[in-house]
């Protein structure tokens, strides 16, 4: 498995391929980036560790490296600043986009190979890239609610004092301000998670909100989201990798579930050496529902206005 990033130069490319490298699972790892000087100090940092880690490749160049790619990350763009919302980003995203799918689709990519989208506004512009590149739709993926996910995972653990890993919950939706938390199908250690102890409304309530700000609150403290967002695209990586058919909150072209049509967005999707294999529908709380719709349809009108 060859894995390349663009933008691997930067905090989100490089702290995926240290998760990466880490994971000893994928054996290429080419890191791409305009800045030519630190993308190749990455590459070496990460190199010298190579001994102590797993027998892989680790190298940095330009955009042809793409070409023999199993997963193409894309991670390169702006980021949004403390006060600016992630569809913020999309005028100046856009066309730094577009430029990277130009030299993706002039280099070319392998038959079967997974573009997996990670820069913001994520949703709009995997939607982009599938349309630019014109890849099967179950071939462009992008990273979605997976990282929202695992924090609300995570610092519900912490609140209730769990191991982080008994904590099932999920968020779907926008990777941004519409996301939906789906408490309905929220659980610790298999109990549900309204019955667990300690866990009360006013918890709950707290939490959520404390997902919800925390992009803004990691880049207002230290700049931007690094290692939480690197072992959640190294996640979706090894996922496709060992074709382990898990279930994910990747963002990727919806077809009707959940009533979503013709827009990239998370839902719980079964993802394998293919891409996308299944998106799953559940019944959820009607509130929980709506707010998808509405998800959705913040997005399909953020895309409108972006693709005309
Ligand atoms: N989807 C998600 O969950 C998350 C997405 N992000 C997004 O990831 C993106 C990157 O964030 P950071 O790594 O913190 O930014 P950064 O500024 O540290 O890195 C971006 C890198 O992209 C490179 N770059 C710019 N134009 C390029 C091009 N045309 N070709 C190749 N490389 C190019 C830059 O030289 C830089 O090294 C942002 O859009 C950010 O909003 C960040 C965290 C979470
Ligand atoms: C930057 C971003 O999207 C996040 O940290 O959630």
């Amino acid at each position: 498995m060859n894995v390349s990033i663009i933008g691997g130069g930067g905090l989100v490319g490089s702290c995926a391929a240290f998760a990466l490298q880490a994971g000893g699972i994928v054996r290429e790892i080419a890191l791409v980036d305009v800045n030519q000087d630190l993308v190749e100090g990455q590459a070496l940092d990460l190199l010298h560790g190579s001994s102590l880690t797993a027998d892989q490749k680790i190298y940095a160049g330009g955009t042809e490296l793409v070409k023999d790619s199993d997963v193409i990350v894309i991670t390169a763009g702006l980021r949004r600043k403390p006060d600016e919302s992630r569809l913020d980003l999309i005028n100046r995203n856009v066309e730094l986009f577009k430029n990277i799918l130009a030299d993706v689709k002039r280099v070319g990519t392998k038959p079967g190979a997974i573009v997996f989208v990670v820069s913001n506004p994520v949703d709009v512009l995997t939607y982009l890239a599938m349309k630019e590149l014109g890849l099967p739709p179950q071939q462009v993926i992008g990273l979605g609610t997976v990282l929202d996910t695992t924090r609300l995972r995570s610092m519900l653990a912490a609140r209730l004092d769990v191991p982080p890993t008994q904590v099932s919950t999920l968020i779907l939706g926008e990777h941004g301000d519409s996301m939906v938390p789906i408490w309905s199908a929220a659980q610790v250690g298999g109990l549900p998670l309204d019955k667990f102890p300690g866990a009360s409304p006013s918890l709950i309530a707290e939490v959520e909100k404390k997902t919800r700000g925390s992009g803004a609150e990691v880049i207002k403290k230290k700049g931007g989201a690094g290692f939480a967002v690197g072992v959640s695209i190294a996640d979706v990586v090894h996922c496709i990798a060992l074709d382990q058919r898990r279930i994910l909150p990747v963002s990727s072209l919806q077809n009707g579930a959940f009533g979503l049509r013709d827009v990239c967005i998370s839902v719980p999707t079964v993802m394998g050496r293919s891409g996308v294999m299944q998106h799953l529908e559940i019944e959820l709380w009607p509130k929980e529902q709506m707010a998808l719709t509405q998800s959705g349809k913040v997005l399909r009108e953020t895309v409108d206005k972006v693709l005309g």
